[in-house]
């Protein structure tokens, strides 16, 4: 083994420069196919990540011959240790290949799926399915999309979904992992990862189960008794999302307050002609305003900010995209004049921030302190922006109360997205570490899923479900091969930030009016944390921003404090119980 340092560095150095050419090829080609979904485009692609993976092989092998033991520089020795994990490469190439062409054509299948009408009109998922599943009130035409979609995009998937899982644990054992969902894990260098997320939800369990009631009650009055059982799960398509990740959608039908102040901004921007230019535009400015970096003209010129009318096929699902050569940063959305958009403009613009506070790091060291901390900045900048004071600031609210039934109704929203999302965050990574280890074959893929829909977000399956269906393929992330554990860290850690950098602000009041806005103060801890990138283990960061190195519930818990009070009240007013006991209960069919 060789133990020579400096013998190492020059061989860092070397990686580091070709690096960022073979990964900016194959990021130019992935683009350029996500943004025109071609035959041409696919197979220029999967050549240019053949490359990839022949570089990651080459350099990987020489790390291995490392002996860092006695290295001085830390830097070098945590580099030298994450190239060694050489991920797919390690597959012999005819499985690369099958493995590289399962991914491209699992995604292709998704992204161009569509549900089509009797009478021929076919709706893809973005903005139709999307749509209708956010805004319709029919039973019925919800399950029409539901169904659908799980029929033309899940469905389909199932078989190659199942090889994908070979190979992917076949790489993950060929770099010493016991399985694909170990290697995923070890990313967040935690050795009680497992046990540490399970003690987070089970302090948060109670919130979303009052959220959970409560809502319950909301559908109830809407839909009838043939529809909600009061003592059981919820049928999973009356939400307001695709996947009930996010019930934001049907704030109207559950808001506690309907005289006091609206809190959705949606009909001003329609109202005064925002487009989504100007979305982007107004998250940059928020950026600006904390001191943090513009995004480049560069950015301005090659994003994909709508979906393209000129009949081309793209990947709608939105994503930020990092190209490797320090100038070059892109976003790819096909968004919509809403809030909901808004915030997910946000989202993306977190990600292009990173990207550009840790640009000048090395080449392994441009990733987040662990991936929940990429998904965590967008979002914490959202919670200022979507606070009824700063949206009334930049014309999208027109008045402004800041009294209790006002208080329930913005912190109600909230909650529909923030205190819903976190079974689901927390389910989906539960389900396919489950597939990856054994614990679930092929054969029950999706009686498990439903298991862990019914056991965590107490949602039951609209119409009956078989193994003929695979409804986990119906989600982005699983054919898209995406870990989503990082959203569950990103909703918790999220909270913790936003309380530090309140703090930071000399922001007083409650946790929920608090408007980072302009606070320099803010913006400079906020980018520390990012210049960092990768270099440090994440609890340091972690450090850095809340003075400890935990994750923690507890600003989360209160942020909502005055909902979670007056949820309990109401919940107990209308004794309504806590979960789903009548756990078998089915809604009725009608066909
Ligand atoms: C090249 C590349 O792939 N880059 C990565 C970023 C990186 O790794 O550098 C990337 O862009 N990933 C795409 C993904 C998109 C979105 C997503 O999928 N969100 C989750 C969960 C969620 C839900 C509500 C919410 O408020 C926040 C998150 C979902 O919708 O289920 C869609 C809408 C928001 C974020 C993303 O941005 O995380
Ligand atoms: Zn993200």
């Amino acid at each position: 083994k060789n133990t020579d340092e400096l013998d190492a560095k020059a061989f860092l150095a070397q990686y580091n420069s070709t690096a960022e050419v073979v990964f900016n090829a194959y990021t130019e080609a992935s683009w350029a196919y996500n943004t025109d979904i071609t035959e041409a485009n696919k197979e220029t692609m999967l050549q240019k990540n053949l490359e990839m993976s022949a570089h990651t092989l080459e350099y990987g092998l020489k790390a291995r011959q490392y002996d860092t033991t006695d290295f001085q520089d830390a830097s070098t020795k945590r580099i030298i240790k994450k190239l060694s994990d050489i991920e797919r490469a390690a597959l012999p190439s005819d499985q690369l290949k099958e493995y590289n062409q399962l991914l491209s054509t699992m995604e292709t299948k998704y992204s161009v799926a569509e549900v089509c009408r009797e009478n021929g009109t076919c709706h893809p998922l973005d903005p139709d399915l999307q749509k209708i599943m956010a805004e319709s009130r029919d039973y019925d035409e919800l399950l029409f999309a539901w169904k659908g979609w799980r029929d033309s995009a899940g469905k389909i998937l199932r078989q190659d979904y199942k090889r994908y899982v070979e190979l992917a644990n076949k790489a993950a054992t060929l770099n010493g992992h016991t399985d694909n969902g170990a290697f995923w894990r070890s990313l967040y260098e935690t050795p009680t990862f497992e046990q540490d997320l399970e003690a987070l939800w089970k302090e948060l369990e109670p919130l979303y189960l009052n959220v959970h009631a409560y809502v319950r009650r909301a559908l109830y009055k809407k839909y009838g008794e043939k529809h909600i059982n009061l003592k059981g799960p919820i049928p999973a398509h009356l939400l307001g999302n695709m996947w009930a990740q996010t019930w934001s959608g049907i704030m109207d039908l559950v808001m506690p307050y309907p005289h006091a102040t609206q809190v959705d901004a949606t009909p001003a921007m329609v109202a005064q002609g925002w487009n989504p230019i100007r979305m982007f535009q107004e998250s940059d400015n928020f950026f600006t305003s904390l001191g943090l970096t513009p995004m480049p003209q560069e950015f301005w010129n090659k994003s994909m900010l709508e979906k393209p009318s000129d009949g081309r096929k793209v990947v709608c699902h939105a994503s930020a995209w990092d190209f490797y050569n320090r100038k070059d940063f892109r976003i790819k959305q096909c968004t919509v004049v809403t809030m909901d958009d808004l915030i997910t403009v946000h989202h993306e613009m977190g990600h292009v921030q990173y990207f550009l506070q840790y640009k000048d790091q090395p080449v392994s060291f441009r990733d987040g302190a662990n991936p929940g901390f990429h998904e965590a900045i967008g979002d914490v900048l959202a919670l200022s922006v979507s606070t009824p004071k700063h949206l009334h600031s930049i014309g999208l609210l027109d008045k402004v109360e800041s009294n209790h039934e006002s208080d329930i109704n913005f912190l109600m929203s909230m909650a529909l997205d923030k205190i819903a999302f976190l079974p689901f965050g927390y389910l989906m990574d539960q389900w396919r570490w489950k597939v990856f280890d054994g614990r679930i074959p092929s054969s029950e893929y999706n009686k498990e899923w439903w298991n862990l829909r019914l056991k965590y977000q107490g949602l039951c399956p609209p119409v009956t479900r078989t193994e003929d269906d695979f409804d986990p393929g119906a989600k982005f992330h699983i054919p898209a091969n995406v870990p989503y554990v990082r959203y569950f860290v990103s909703f918790v850690i999220q909270f913790q930030f936003h309380k530090a950098l309140c703090q930071a602000a000399n922001q007083v009041g409650p946790l929920h009016t608090c408007d980072i806005y302009k606070s320099k103060e803010a913006g400079k801890l906020l980018g520390d944390v990012m210049k960092l990138g990768f270099s440090k283990p994440w609890p340091e960061a972690m450090t850095m921003i809340t003075g400890q190195p935990k994750m923690s519930a507890q600003p989360l818990m209160e942020y909502f404090k005055l909902l979670i009070d007056w949820l309990e009240e109401e919940n107990n007013k209308n004794n309504d119980i806590r979960g789903w006991p009548e756990y078998d209960w089915k809604p009725h069919m009608s066909n």
